[in-house]
């Protein structure tokens, strides 16, 4: 939790990393734009382009069905070109599956408390949701071992600093993607 920020953050750090704009069915909040922060879609194209294969990795979340197109990632691959996808838990174990090269960091919260802190003054999320996002943080928690970085998301400037560096460290191996998961 907290990915958002610290990709905002670290886009700024290293321009040369592009984001993967995710498809999602869930509705835009206020001040969200179209195809910018997400590809917003009707569950019937949704469903349309599982069908067709459009998709890299999808999960539902929340209720709501969330994934990476293959045409956010494709042509970037091909010429080289880092890319960064912001994904929970499910998706990020499909994306080990199809692309094992990819970087995983795990963003962990300091604790789930602050967690709920954060989402509570984030203002976006319903008093339920932000106990259905405090159960599956607690879960994904659990898988945090899977990951090859973990970064705990405790005072911002510092976190940022531990993602950029495990960023360019591994930009300077190779060309490879990047998943952010929770
Ligand atoms: N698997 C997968 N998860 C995604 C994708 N895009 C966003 N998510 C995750 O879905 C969850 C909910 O996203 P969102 O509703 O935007 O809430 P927020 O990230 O908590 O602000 C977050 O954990 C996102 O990282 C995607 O393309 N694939
Ligand atoms: N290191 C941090 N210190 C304090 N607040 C943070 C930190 N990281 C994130 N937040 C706040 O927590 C809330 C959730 O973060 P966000 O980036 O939206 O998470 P995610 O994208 O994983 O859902 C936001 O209100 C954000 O400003």
């Amino acid at each position: 939790m907290g990915k958002g920020t610290l990709i905002r953050a670290l886009l700024e750090r290293v321009p040369e990393l592009e984001l993967a704009v995710s498809a999602t069915t869930r509705r835009p909040r206020a001040g969200e734009t179209q195809d910018v922060d997400y590809h917003f879609l009707s569950d019937a194209e949704f469903e349309r382009r599982v069908q067709a294969g459009g998709f890299v990795e999808w999960a539902e979340y929340s209720g709501r069905r969330y994934g990476t197109l293959r045409s956010e990632l494709d042509d970037r691959l091909r010429s080289g070109r880092p890319v960064v996808l912001e994904i929970e838990l499910q998706g990020a174990r499909q994306v080990r599956q199809t692309v094992p090269a990819a970087v995983q960091v795990f963003i962990a919260p300091p604790t789930l408390e602050t967690l709920r802190l954060r989402l509570v003054g984030r203002g976006t999320d319903s008093p339920e949701d932000v106990e259905r996002r405090l159960q599956t943080a607690a879960d994904e928690l659990a898988a945090q071992e899977e990951f090859a970085y973990v970064v705990v998301n405790d005072r911002l400037e510092e976190a940022v600093g531990r993602l950029e560096a495990i960023v360019r460290e591994n930009l300077s191996a190779g060309p490879a993607g990047t998943t952010l998961s929770s």
